[in-house]
């Protein structure tokens, strides 16, 4: 798989520019959801580049991450006579920055993108590292491929209309960042104060949280290893997030984490010795911002049974990513029933649920 670059920009227009220049190209393409057409969109006015741009507009919101949306996007490619050697700019969250990657990855058996994401998450997370897809049967991105964007520009200032509920999901990201790399780190983004956000200093820890990412991607692009770290709190996150699509009660992702790291940490704690005081610690915050994921003991076995569908998996065996210290990864990490059960108690009992 190729490097991909991600810029931190000091400039959209200028960065975007270069980087469509360095993608030769017989048509260009814009795909956003209805929401970042309208908010991020005018961001773009004015960039020659983008004057024959055309666009391919989207339903917001992960509910739409489906084959359905996926065929349409191809249709309109289709349809506006996209070749091979057509170019599609993603901007968006994760949900467009994930099903546009795929989109594109696939079409034709692959055309070139470049991704501007204009969310939290998607700026530390989704729109890096190249996985792409969908979501399907009820599953967390059961169906894509690995395929990085040509290109990734950060541009922090589309955060200033981001709402509270997403700047959190996005946060959550950071924090799984901050526990699989040092306590410097996971310390800054515990004392960052999120109610008055200090948007230059948020810049800079966008940058430190994708450098995260960015390195594991680097050592392990098709998460063979290390890159599993990246799915830490996701085991149980995947399974919350499915469970509350089903009962049409859809959670933001970053909220599905951030409960997934409560679960994941209190099994760090009992099974490779987590430290108790950095486990409360940690939980505090979640509790403190995000709220709980109600759920009763007669859904365990529900939440057993998603969580059986984990690509991380082998043979049935669920596996976790878990941690001995802050930074310390033990990875392929299993779990009997029992001990999954227990862990969902602590989880009810610790959030109050
Ligand atoms: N590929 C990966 O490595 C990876 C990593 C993490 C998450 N994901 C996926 O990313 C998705 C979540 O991404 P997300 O949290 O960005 O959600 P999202 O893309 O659904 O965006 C959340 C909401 O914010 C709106 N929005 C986007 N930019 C905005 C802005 N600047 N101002 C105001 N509103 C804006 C969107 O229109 C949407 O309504 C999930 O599907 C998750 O599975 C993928
Ligand atoms: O990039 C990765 O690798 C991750 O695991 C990042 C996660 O935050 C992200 O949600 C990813 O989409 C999960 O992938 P999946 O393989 O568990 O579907
Ligand atoms: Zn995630």
């Amino acid at each position: 798989m190729s490097k991909q670059e991600v810029i931190l920009c000091e400039g959209l227009a200028n960065s975007l520019t270069h980087a469509i220049a360095k993608c030769p190209h017989d048509k260009l393409f814009i795909l956003t959801d209805e929401h970042t057409h309208r908010l991020c969109r005018p961001h773009l006015d004015g960039i020659p580049a983008l004057e024959e741009a055309e666009e391919i507009i989207i339903g917001a919101e992960d509910v739409h991450k489906n084959m359905e949306t996926l065929a349409a996007v191809w249709q309109a490619l289709s349809e506006k006579g996209a070749s091979r050697h057509s170019l599609l700019i993603n901007l968006g969250g994760g949900m467009v920055t994930d099903l546009g990657g795929f989109a594109a990855s696939t079409f034709k058996r692959g055309i070139a993108y470049i991704n501007v994401p204009t969310t939290l998450l998607a700026m530390v997370d989704a729109s890096v590292g190249g996985k792409t897809g969908i979501n399907f049967n009820g599953l967390k991105n059961e169906i894509g491929v690995f395929a990085p964007a040509a290109c990734v520009l950060l541009e922090t200032e589309f955060l200033r209309s981001l709402d509270a509920h997403n700047f959190f999901s996005g946060y959550a990201e950071m924090l799984k960042h901050g526990l699989i790399s040092t306590p410097e780190h996971l310390a800054e983004l515990l004392a960052f104060d999120t109610e008055k956000i200090d948007y230059a200093l948020l810049k800079s820890m966008v940058g430190r949280s994708v450098q995260v990412k960015e390195r594991i991607v680097e050592e392990d692009p098709l998460e063979h290893g290390i890159r599993k770290a990246l799915n830490l709190g996701h085991t149980v996150g995947h399974a919350f997030e499915s469970l509350a699509l089903a009962e049409r009660r859809p959670v933001l992702h970053g909220y599905a984490v951030a409960w997934g790291l409560v679960c994941e940490l209190y099994l760090s704690y009992i099974k490779t010795g987590f430290p108790k005081d950095k486990m409360r610690q940690t939980i505090q915050f979640v509790k403190e911002n995000y709220g709980s994921f109600t759920f009763n003991c007669k859904q365990y076995d529900q939440l057993y049974e998603l969580m059986k569908h984990d690509k991380k998996n082998t043979a049935g065996v669920i596996n976790f990513t878990l941690l001995k210290e802050v930074g310390d990864i033990c990875l392929n990490q299993t779990a009997d029933k029992e001990t999954i059960f227990e862990m969902f108690d602590f989880y009810r009992e610790c959030m109050g649920v």
